[in-house]
């Protein structure tokens, strides 16, 4: 490796074994060098460490990747298995590897970060589990569901002292694979590596994305379940996320009756995730429910303000810390349609995009079911009314999000915006206009072109511009801005521009990083994860890949099924 031969071996840093931690770990200190000793041993210095959730939970220590119901335990042991045939660095998040990793990103153009990113080797200090947990799948209680294709590698505590689990996914079969294979393909891991990374440049709480390693293995999937099996080719996603529980991670435990076990992962959650809560308040419980309440509330309106409609809100893929986790048949709107349904196999339309705040409160309320055996009569009592006041904390948050992406200020106004708000989005709806540019531009015109209705190459407001609302609205609109009355309109604009991104993952742009990508050819997929790191900016790389104009014709033909 050229870049490796070429560097001094002198160590500038090394790491401190014993307490995984580095000898300088302090924040913004100088990084790793990739030149340290070479990169083989800068990778095998990194140490990550499954020592607290083994300790603290238990592991079914059972062999083998059979599958299997799995009783008492959080955890089972479970190895990867690597991929078939040579392998290749499909994708990369520098901002992971260098910010949360502490690594050079010179470390993943290495032989061996393929081999350690793909589960084919093991890191120091790994001991690789698959999680069991249930879950609500489209309303019903599916059982036991469980990491069936992912494999937990260990914590990673990072010189800023934040603790984070690293995950593969795709990784091969483990006890909870049921009817699977264990793999994933290179279209949903295209689409998970891009859109946690996307997600996270939004500013909306998710998982996060380390790399993304294709193989030559053949996996078979009937990806719109047609009868139309096709070979696809096996990847594998280096995901991160601080905890990977979720609501399904306490339903089974308290649908089997495991209501020690129930504790001693709440407890462990709480000691790890919610360390404002203290261990011995008789309350804890019921303080946690009510704080994930407020968060899953919070992280809804977020997923609503940049049109991101999840696809499969099922209750295993909500998670406790409220991050998004499980980027499958997920869509960001195109036009604004509160019935947008992302995903193909969603005939009911149970996870449309305006349904997902009331989703959300079903899942409350079935985690509210797994808390029940440790809550008193009392304090099940107030988490019903705590849940009561779920709606009003989502719809608060929501508001102000749309407040900020209208570019109000001050909160006299309430009546008044909340019209503005829902008159707008009326428009919208009724002229299809679309989601993301309407924000961005009403961010980027000035109040003058407003006022002259000069939308040149403005298109979306163009679209919108064409309901007999429009003129109406627009002269509240214009008065609303011009209060406070200090503000210049460039800093408005400013401000505006900083809350409603230019580019999102539209699915068409990510369908057409994948056609390529499934040639071997990742230029798209780099390109895509650069703008997307910085959505409120405009590029010029971007603007060339038509991202922010009007979506192709074609784009209105895709489907995404939960097929991945
Ligand atoms: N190819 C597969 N092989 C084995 N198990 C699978 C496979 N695909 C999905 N599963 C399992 O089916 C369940 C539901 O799948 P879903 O697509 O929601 O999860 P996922 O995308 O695999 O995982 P995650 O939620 O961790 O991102 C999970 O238990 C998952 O592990």
């Amino acid at each position: 490796l050229e870049f490796c031969e070429s560097a001094a071996p002198d160590c500038s840093s090394h790491v401190d074994t014993a307490s995984n931690k580095h000898p300088s770990a302090e924040p913004g200190q100088t990084r790793w060098k990739a030149n340290i000793l070479n990169l083989t041993q800068h990778l095998e210095l990194f140490k990550l460490s499954c020592k607290k959730l083994i300790e603290a939970l238990p592991v079914d220590e059972i062999d083998g990747n059979f599958v299997r119901t799995v009783k008492n335990c959080i955890f089972s042991r479970s190895n990867p298995t690597p991929l078939r045939g040579s392998l290749r660095l499909g994708a990369v998040s520098k901002d992971v590897i260098e910010g949360i990793l502490d690594l050079d990103v010179a470390v993943t153009r290495s032989e061996d970060f393929l081999l350690y990113a793909s589960g084919a080797k093991l890191l120091p200090g790994s001991a690789p589990l698959a999680h069991r947990y249930g879950g609500h799948q489209f309303g019903y209680w599916a059982g036991q569901l469980g990491d069936g294709r992912a494999h937990l590698l260990g914590q990673y505590l990072n010189r800023n002292g934040e603790t984070w689990e690293l995950q593969l996914k795709g990784s091969g079969k483990t006890p909870y694979s049921r009817f699977g294979d264990g793999r994933a393909v290179i279209r949903s891991s295209v689409r998970e590596f891009l859109c946690s990374e996307a997600m996270h440049f939004l500013g909306v709480p998710t998982s996060r994305a380390a790399s993304l390693i294709v193989s030559e293995e053949p996996v078979l999937r009937d990806q719109f379940y047609n009868g139309n099996v096709k070979t696809e080719r096996g990847a594998v996603v280096l995901r991160l996320a601080k905890s990977w529980f979720r609501f399904g991670s306490l339903e089974i435990l308290a649908e089997n009756g495991e209501i020690d076990l129930l504790k001693k992962l709440l407890n462990f959650v709480i000691g790890e995730h919610f360390s404002w809560i203290h261990s011995d308040d008789p309350d804890k419980y019921l303080v946690f429910f009510s704080t994930v309440v407020t968060e899953t509330a919070q992280l809804i309106a977020q997923w609503i303000s940049v049109g991101f409609a999840h696809g499969v809100c099922n209750t295993d893929n909500f998670s406790l810390l409220s991050v998004t986790i499980d980027y499958g048949p997920f869509g960001f709107m195109d036009s604004y349609d509160p019935n947008f349904v992302p995903n193909s196999s969603d005939d009911e339309g149970r996870y449309r995009i305006g349904a997902q705040a009331e989703v959300g409160l079903f899942n409350l309320e079935k985690l509210l079911v797994a808390l029940s055996p440790v809550l008193t009569q009392r304090q099940k009592k107030q988490a019903k009314i705590i849940l009561k006041g779920y709606l009003d904390i989502y719809q608060m948050r929501l508001q102000q999000l749309f407040k900020d992406k209208l570019g109000f200020l001050g909160d006299e106004e309430e009546d008044e915006d909340d019209h503005l708000i829902v008159l707008l989005l009326k428009m919208m709806e009724d002229t299809r206009s679309d989601f993301t540019m309407t924000f961005r531009q009403l961010s980027e015109v000035s109040t003058n072109q407003l006022r002259s209705r000069n939308f040149t190459q403005m298109w979306a407001l163009e679209d919108l511009s064409s309901h007999k609302l429009f003129s109406d609205w627009l002269i509240v609109y214009l008065q609303r801005l011009s209060r406070p009355q200090s503000e210049s309109d460039l800093h408005r604009q400013q401000r505006m521009k900083r809350v409603n991104p230019r580019y999102v993952l539209r699915n068409w742009m990510a369908e057409s990083a994948i056609r390529r990508a499934e040639e071997s050819d990742f230029s798209e997929v780099e390109l895509l994860h650069h703008i997307l790191s910085s959505p409120f900016v405009t590029q010029d790389s971007a603007e060339e890949a038509g991202y922010a104009a009007r979506p192709p014709l074609w784009a209105n033909r895709l489907k995404v099924s939960c097929s991945s």
